[in-house]
């Protein structure tokens, strides 16, 4: 259940509150990205520290491995990883995409070879449903297909149209399977497709709506498409989605993209940037990215940033650079602390500068200070 606690005068910004199973999260939030049921060299109580509320998880990489025999075993995914709070899975049809071999898109769903050792599987919605079930999240994300991008009207249209049939797919095998409401049950999420066309956007969101889901996502974005369709396409969907109910931009975005995004009506969002940039050196500050690994810093021993996590307290750019350049585990733990402690962060800030009514000034300044040329 989502509760509206507060709305910005001065745009779509939304202050909220979504219940779950396993925790209630404070929106606009920040979810970690867990792929294979972990936060890449994050420990469980060190993501507590950070105040991370939810954490994303990936139905096509766990049941790849370990499988979702063993992680039903292990009674679920939060037992299985000793997380007992929030846990939101994607359900696979992106990751399909973007990672497994010889795929074939077919209208019961994907036929494939693993990414790992090419067995052939299949993915449809009926079995992204059973294993998220299974994985035990407290959010499942439907079963649909991420439009690639560009494409034309036609072929967004046709994507937009197998997306929908593969919701009511979704939306038959829950009736049967999860009747449930309200308490412990799982949470599902439409998926808004449609690419970068308005009158696909609109529709999509319509009927995905009238399926009657417990939040929506906006898909298809961060998949190439320019900044500015990725702006219009929130500000076409979101009034169409339910004000009462979250609303998740997927694979989103860089702290500015975040922010705009917030403005425009969005509540939650994943990204791997920030960890993924970790482990090349890269750390996240109010003036943009720097990366450590550049010679400039060999002799900086000031601080990582005055901004960062307690654990990252004491270790100067220079040591840090050091790490990172001989590959030493701590490096990459110490630049992924810090990335996550920065975006959580900046959720932390957008949720009060919406509830104290200075939004507007919070997003001045995150977006004017924030170059996006690393340091
Ligand atoms: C900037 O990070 C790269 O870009 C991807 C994030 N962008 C993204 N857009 C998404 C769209 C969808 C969707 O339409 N449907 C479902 N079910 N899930 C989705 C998941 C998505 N994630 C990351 O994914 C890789 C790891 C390929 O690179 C990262």
């Amino acid at each position: 259940m989502f509760e509206l606690l507060a709305t910005d005068p001065s745009s779509s910004a939304r202050r909220g509150r979504l219940t779950t199973p396993h925790g209630v999260i404070e929106t606009p939030i920040f979810m970690p990205v867990g792929t294979q049921a972990t936060v890449k060299a994050v420990h469980p109580q060190e993501l507590r520290s950070l105040d991370a509320q939810i954490i994303l998880g990936n139905t096509y990489h766990l049941w790849v491995r370990p499988g979702t025999e063993i992680i039903g075993a292990a009674g679920g995914l939060h037992k299985f990883m000793n997380w007992d709070r929030p846990i939101l899975t994607d359900s696979g049809g992106f990751q399909v995409f973007s990672l497994a071999k010889l795929r074939k898109l077919k209208e019961e769903g994907c036929y494939f070879n693993n990414h790992v050792d090419g067995t052939p599987m299949f993915l449809g919605p009926e079995t992204a449903m059973e294993i998220q079930a299974t994985l035990g999240s407290d959010i499942a994300m439907l079963f649909d297909e991420c439009t690639p991008w560009p494409c034309k009207h036609e072929d967004a249209r046709s994507s937009m149209e197998l997306t929908l049939r593969w919701a009511r797919r979704c939306r038959d095998w829950i009736d049967k399977h999860q009747p449930q409401t309200g308490g412990g049950a799982q949470l599902h999420f439409g998926i808004v497709q449609g690419s970068t066309f308005e009158d696909l956007r609109q529709r999509c969101a319509r009927e995905m709506v009238a399926m009657g889901f417990s939040g929506y996502a906006i898909g298809g974005l961060s998949v190439g498409e320019p900044e500015e369709d990725m702006m219009r396409i929130a500000e076409w969907t979101c009034p169409l989605l339910p004000q009462n109910q979250a609303r998740y931009a997927m694979g989103l975005g860089t702290p500015p993209q975040i922010v705009e995004l917030i403005a425009r009506g969005i509540d939650m969002f994943d990204c791997v940037l920030p960890t993924r940039l970790a482990r090349n050196g890269t750390a996240y500050t109010h003036d943009g990215p720097m990366n450590l690994r550049n010679n400039k810093f060999a002799k900086d021993f000031r601080p990582l940033s005055e901004d960062t996590h307690p654990l990252c307290q004491g270790f100067s750019r220079a040591y840090i650079r050091h790490l990172i350049n001989t590959q030493e585990v701590l490096g990459l733990r110490l630049i992924s602390l810090h990335n996550l402690h920065f975006y959580l962060s900046l959720a932390s800030r957008a949720r009060l500068a919406i509830e104290q009514g200075c939004f507007a000034e919070f997003r001045a300044e995150v977006v004017a200070r924030y170059q996006n040329r690393p340091e």
